[in-house]
């Protein structure tokens, strides 16, 4: 039998386990790939908002990133909340000349409106970790500050998703339509083909972390070893079940249901099991 696949998120924490690295590990256990996380910064969030942040000293991220990477080898690297430009810089050295698949979620702001990265970093990470990309899965907003400038409807999410390829470096971006009106399409382009992924929206709110939820699901099926294209289509099943089936919990933006799926199917196989 295969070596079991695994994965690694560098992230932020959310004591709440919506978002960041509790999110994204319990996306990997569901997805059946063994987790691992390094945290770059602790913070005190719940659906609300954010109360504060207490971001970690760059040797200290060294020192876990070297932990895990001289001991147990990821087939997929995710990044969330990289909060500053030292951070942006350590991870870039680290994974420069890695050939293990990198998705970036370009964390910039929480679904509660409250900043997650500083204003420079917003510009840092466009030049330090895009070009090191295999997947980048920017929301509206971030990805407006990526490519400067506006995205109103689907042709503007289209140019952006091109712009971080072709001119950003990375090797595929998907644009999310999650902040647009209208159906929730998300816009991937692979360097070669766009493709569209639609939803009908769902009436919720209970919708923090999920952009963590859906870039660690594409993370857990790259390290399984599935192309970007087939990887980006089953982490959409799975964060659309996970928005579909909500948990009802906390007073604000409550999380998605990590294990929504289960409820229809494993992910991927939602059509097969029809
Ligand atoms: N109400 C909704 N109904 C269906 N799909 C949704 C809804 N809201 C978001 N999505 C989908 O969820 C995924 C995440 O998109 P979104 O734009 O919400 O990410 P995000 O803003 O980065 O999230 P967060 O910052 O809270 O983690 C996308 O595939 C998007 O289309
Ligand atoms: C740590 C962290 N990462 C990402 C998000 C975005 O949902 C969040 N709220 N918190």
């Amino acid at each position: 039998m295969d070596k079991v696949a695994s994965a690694l998120t560098i992230a932020g924490t959310d004591p709440s386990g919506g978002a960041g690295i509790q999110a994204d590990l319990k996306v990997f256990q569901e997805q059946q790939v063994y987790g691992m996380s390094v945290i770059t910064s602790v913070v005190a969030q719940n659906t609300l908002g954010v109360q504060d942040v207490q971001h970690l000293s760059i040797d200290f991220i060294e020192k876990q990133l070297d932990a895990v990477l001289t001991d147990i080898q990821p087939q997929a690297i995710k990044t969330g909340m990289i909060a500053t430009v030292d951070m942006m810089k350590l991870i870039a050295n680290k994974l420069t000349n890695s050939d293990i698949p990198y998705v970036i979620d370009p964390v910039m702001v929480a679904k509660s409106g409250d900043s997650l990265m500083d204003e420079t970093s917003r510009q840092v990470i466009r030049n330090t970790l895009i070009p090191l990309a295999t997947v980048v899965t920017p929301n509206i907003p971030e990805a407006e500050i990526l490519v400067g400038f506006e995205i109103h409807h689907n042709q503007d999410a289209e140019k952006a998703a091109k712009v971080i390829v072709d001119d950003l470096g990375a090797k595929a971006a998907v644009v999310k339509g999650g902040h647009l009106e209208g159906e929730a399409v998300d816009v991937l382009y692979d360097g070669v083909d766009l493709h569209y992924l639609k939803v009908d929206r769902f009436d919720t709110k209970h919708t923090h972390g999920t952009g963590c939820t859906f870039s660690a699901a594409i993370t857990a099926e790259l390290a399984k070893g599935k192309s970007v294209k087939d990887a980006v289509v089953i982490g959409k099943d799975f964060i659309t079940d996970a928005i579909q089936y909500p948990l009802e919990l906390g007073n604000g933006h409550g999380p998605t249901n990590h294990w929504g799926y289960r409820l229809k199917g494993l992910p991927g196989q939602r059509e097969a099991n029809k």
